[in-house]
């Protein structure tokens, strides 16, 4: 084994937290990460553990660790519990954590709504309703203030006490001592001398160091920072999503609304709506004007998801949009000016569907000034699968509050070997599904994975070995076989298609997608 995988599997296997008793007493609670630091080999998971851990000590549903930006004065996150965005930042003075960099006093909210300290964008950008806030100020060995603490929404719906402010402060005084010794504080330091020199670490919540993903995010490190539409190609469950939010907080529009439209998840007829919005009777039932995500991204970036589905007219009103910044609204003559950064995405052969004339040439090209393919996961090598699957352990079990069970070598001999059709997706619910069904420490028995079909097999295939419905003998084009065996699964899970795209494990939207080119309705 080597050194770095020996200090990453101690880390998983450090004892769950005990819930604590209110005492600002927490040695207990950062001693076992001291160690850790030292032997730093990934910065983001150690912060990654550690806010973890503070969110479980507190009893709060999260906690996000800000620090200053010496190079610009405002507010990062580096590491959040559960974020929904890869960096959030906030101005000195502004939200919570900006109250208490201005004051270098701590903050306890116990009802945000109306607070003119609480900055809702956040929620909004995430998605996340905050209900309580407790953050406190991070200082260094000299008193200076470098970040804030913070964490939300205590658990059981109660207000954090004035114990927990004390415990939260003693919690900060470690977490700081603990910093200073990383390379991060070096580079605030560094930062402090070079003010030119941003502040980095931008990729916090992509898990993987494998060649193809460092290429992918270096042009992704220069293509954010311009306005160039990024084109996303890869297969299903690669992380499309996630690079494009990557690519959104990398750039100078971070701080504006980052808004996904999903097209595989819409009605043909109701996708420009969507995206364009429509005045107010636009057609029967259109009582007043709704605006689109073009506006509601405005001055930030849209995603537009499974773009290979926008039908041929509304890419048409796309295309207006790209070259001349305008457009309008659905049943309305008014030119609307906008100013958005367009990140499209899609797991199909757009080159082909435009030799085949359904997708616009003059569009195509537009939207692939910059186009990033991302592999599939079997081709980042094991590495990246052993990272991916230890991160996903800790993360299920803290989710379903389990014991973090431990990866058998044999069990990560065979995810290694697998071929992930589904990729990092298959691979997420893969292992939450082992960790919730492990019943000792050791997670070997419960992997959900066809034993025989492996990457190392030469039978290795994308298609599970046994398809429940298909007699043996019928010769049947592989889409055939994919058609059945996925109204089988709908139909054993009554039409409930998350369930189905858990089952199969693909994408909602994949499975959308799917039941759209089978010329079924796409609601439900
Ligand atoms: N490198 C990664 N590190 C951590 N998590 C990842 C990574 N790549 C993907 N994931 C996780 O895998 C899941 C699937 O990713 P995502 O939705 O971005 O894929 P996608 O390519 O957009 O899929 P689809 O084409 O089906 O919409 C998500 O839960 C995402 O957070």
């Amino acid at each position: 084994m080597s050194p770095s995988c020996a200090s990453l599997r101690s880390r998983f296997e450090l004892p769950p937290l005990p819930v604590m008793a209110p005492s600002p007493d927490v040695s207990h609670v950062l001693l076992p990460l001291g160690g850790l630091v030292g032997r730093e080999v990934d910065l983001d998971a150690f912060l990654q553990t550690l806010m973890d851990r503070i969110a479980v000590t507190m009893q709060a549903d999260r906690g996000t660790l800000w620090l200053l930006d010496p190079a610009r004065g405002d507010l990062f996150s580096r590491a959040a519990h559960l974020p929904e965005v890869s960096q959030i930042r906030v101005k000195r003075g502004q939200g919570v954590a900006g109250s208490v960099a201005e004051s270098g006093e701590p903050v306890n909210m116990p009802d945000p709504r109306g607070e003119s300290r609480f900055y809702a964008d956040i929620d909004r950008m995430t998605g996340y309703r905050t209900t309580t806030i407790l953050a406190v100020p991070l200082r260094d060995a000299g008193g200076t203030l470098y970040g804030v603490l913070q964490v939300l929404n205590r658990r059981g719906g109660e207000r954090f006490t004035d114990d927990d402010v004390e415990r939260l402060m003693a919690i900060a005084a470690q977490v700081s001592q603990a910093l200073q010794s990383t390379s991060l504080y070096q580079e605030l330091q560094r930062a402090k001398e070079q003010p030119q020199a941003p502040v980095g670490y931008f990729f916090n919540r992509i898990i993987g160091e494998s060649e193809p993903l460092k290429v992918i995010y270096r042009l992704i490190q220069k293509a954010a920072p311009t306005d160039a539409t990024v084109l996303l190609r890869g297969e299903s469950g690669c992380g499309k999503e996630l690079f494009a939010r990557a690519v959104h907080v990398n750039g100078t529009r971070r701080d504006k609304p980052f808004v996904k439209v999903d097209c595989a998840a819409l009605p043909a007829t109701l996708i420009e709506n969507e995206l364009f919005g429509h005045e107010k009777g636009a057609f029967t039932g259109a009582d007043h004007r709704v605006p689109g995500k073009f506006e509601a991204a405005e001055s930030g970036t849209v995603f537009i998801d499974e773009i290979g589905e926008l039908p041929l007219p509304v890419q048409g009103k796309l295309l207006r949009v790209l070259q001349d910044r305008e457009f309008e609204r659905v049943g309305g003559t008014q030119t609307l000016k906008m100013d958005v950064r367009i990140v499209a995405a899609t797991n199909r052969d757009l080159a082909r569907m435009v030799a085949e004339g359904k997708f616009r040439e003059d569009l195509y090209y537009r939207i692939k000034v910059v186009e990033l393919v991302l592999p599939p996961l079997r081709e980042r090598g094991g590495e990246d699968i052993e990272r991916l699957t230890r991160h996903f352990i800790a993360s299920a079990a803290r989710r379903h509050r389990l014991r973090t069970p431990r990866l058998s070598a044999t069990a990560l001999e065979r995810l290694k070997r697998y071929r992930w059709p589904g990729n990092v997706r298959e691979l997420e619910n893969c292992i939450e599904s082992a960790v919730v069904l492990c019943e000792g420490e050791i997670l070997e028995e419960h992997l959900p994975l066809p034993k025989v079909v492996e990457a190392s097999s030469p039978l290795a295939s994308t298609e599970p070995r046994e398809l429940p419905g298909v007699e043996t003998g019928e010769l049947l084009p592989l889409a055939e076989v994919e058609k059945r065996h996925i109204l089988r699964v709908l139909d054993a899970v009554k039409g409930n298609r998350t369930a189905a795209a858990k089952a199969l494990q693909i994408g909602r939207n994949t499975l959308g997608r799917k039941l759209k080119e089978y010329g079924l309705s796409d609601e439900g």
